[in-house]
């Protein structure tokens, strides 16, 4: 057989039936469910008097909807709370291998709680009614978000209707600086190859730069491959993923786990293997990121100042890049480390696991917010990583910087919960979409990686963690 790439072999792996037209069935090993995509994909369950046909595929917990403080007040807002408790009562009714409850130990985002728990295996086909489940691509795995009547067809036979991607390779050689993150690879890459460069394609990443990441870091960057465009994002297993798995709840254990690592370690491209497209990336090249606009792909290192528009030679890029300057009331020119904040906010699926939050703890420590940063926000992705970082009294840190130390869940990434932007406030922030809106109405977000949100807390505004002192 010729060589193979890592998403060639975890496909294949999975086909049950192939069409003349390349349509396949694919089976799906992880199924992660969360309130917001799933009450009606259970109705459609019951309305069929279907049953799932392996529930024990299922990890849920509630995670958009829940509010990260007072939790002994409950959900306030019924809509929310009717929708945690619809995801409570559905899994009652239908099974699941884990749920994790509001309030219980080991809530949180669910793309934190699937890879702690060891719910996600490489080699796995993981799915989520949840665009951000490439992030459990990072383990050598085909992952990625569906819709809800998918989410139906996946509790009800196990299998997705799925063609087959284009395979995309983006190389990142060197070794990253000080200060630069897994986050600043992930907007760098999409600030080249744009929010649409990755359409119709799995990127795998690779080189020596990615090879270094730790486990967190390659779920960083896995979770943004789909604001790069792609179907799925994904890193060939190595030592780093055998670690990191190794001893967690769903993880095999005795002469299952010798079995599955010896499969694991082949889950890798072979050499000579082809894509599609290939992008190389030097690890010396990429300084601290900061996002100027309203899109991933708006973005700039941080010694760099707001593009002009008229400097852009494609008609609707320029259009765009007008917009989003109006929207987010910067001036081309301005330099970045000028742009001052009114809120932080770290956390979310993309940057709220212990090494981020020790990361801006690092920053942190012994200094205090600046005062025109009204709310700094630290929010843990998950009940687990709390208490991590609770017992490495990161939080005392943040605590008597003047942050705010909160219960997990998404919180201010997407305004679903109480957690949210006033219109016109700017907020520099660790997740992974900076959209009008997106937290809160007329809410100005900047995304930035965990080091440099904490350092934009402390200033006032941007600035480059590299030299802060
Ligand atoms: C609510 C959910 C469907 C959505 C997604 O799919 O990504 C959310 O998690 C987001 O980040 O916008
Ligand atoms: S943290 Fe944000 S990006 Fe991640 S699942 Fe929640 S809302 Fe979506």
């Amino acid at each position: 057989m010729s060589a193979q790439t890592l998403y060639d072999k975890l496909w294949h792996s999975h086909v049950v039936r192939e069409e003349a037209d390349g349509t396949c069935l694919i089976y799906i090993d992880r199924h992660l469910v969360h309130e917001v995509t799933s009450p009606q994909a259970f109705e459609g369950l019951r309305l069929a008097q279907r049953q799932p046909w392996r529930n024990r595929s299922v990890v849920a917990t509630a995670d958009h909807n829940t509010p990260t403080d007072h939790w002994d007040e409950g959900i306030k807002d019924p809509i929310s709370r009717q929708q945690v408790e619809t995801l409570d009562a559905n899994i009652k009714h239908f099974g699941a291998l884990a749920y994790f409850p509001f309030k219980d130990r080991r809530q949180g985002i669910v793309h934190v709680v699937g890879p702690e728990n060891g719910a996600t295996l490489p080699g796995m086909t993981v799915v989520c009614g949840d665009s951000h489940t490439s992030t459990h691509g990072a383990f050598g795995a085909l992952a990625h978000g569906i819709g809800t009547s998918e989410v139906e067809h996946v509790l009800a036979t196990q299998t997705l209707v799925a063609k087959k991607s284009k395979a995309m390779l983006v190389k990142v050689e060197g070794r990253l600086g000080q200060g630069v993150t897994a986050k600043d690879v992930a907007l760098a890459i999409i600030g080249r190859i744009g929010t649409a460069g990755g359409n119709g394609y799995a990127v795998e990443f690779a080189g020596s730069a990615i090879r270094s990441l730790s486990m967190e870091g390659r779920m960083t960057l896995c979770n943004m491959a789909i604001e790069a465009g792609a179907r799925a994002g994904m890193v060939a297993v190595d030592q780093t993923t055998i670690d990191y798995v190794k001893g967690r709840p769903f993880a095999p254990s005795g002469a299952d786990w010798e079995q599955a690592v010896a499969y694991w370690r082949t889950l890798v491209s072979d050499e000579g293997a082809r894509f599609d497209r290939v992008v190389e990336l030097s690890a010396e090249e990429i300084a601290p990121q900061v996002t100027w606009g309203t899109s991933p792909e708006q973005v700039v290192a941080i010694g760099a100042h707001v593009p002009d528009p008229a400097e852009q030679g494609d008609p609707v890029k320029r259009d765009s890049a007008e917009r989003a300057l109006q929207y987010m009331g910067l001036q081309a020119g301005t330099a970045i480390s000028e742009i001052a904040i009114d809120k932080v906010f770290i956390g979310s699926c993309t940057n709220s696991r212990i090494e981020d939050l020790r990361a801006a703890a690092a920053i942190a420590k012994g200094r205090t917010k600046a005062a025109n940063v009204k709310l700094a926000l630290v929010v843990p992705g998950s009940g687990l990583v709390k208490a991590q970082a609770e017992a490495e009294g990161l939080d005392r840190i943040f605590i008597a910087a003047g942050f705010e130390w909160r219960e997990p869940g998404c919180s201010m990434c997407l305004a679903m919960n109480a957690d949210r932007l006033e219109p016109g406030e700017r907020c520099a922030s660790t997740s992974n979409r900076n959209f009008e809106g997106r937290q809160g109405q007329g809410g100005r977000t900047h995304l930035v990686s965990p080091e440099m949100a904490a350092a934009a807390a402390i200033a006032g505004h941007f600035v480059d963690v590299r030299t802060f002192a």
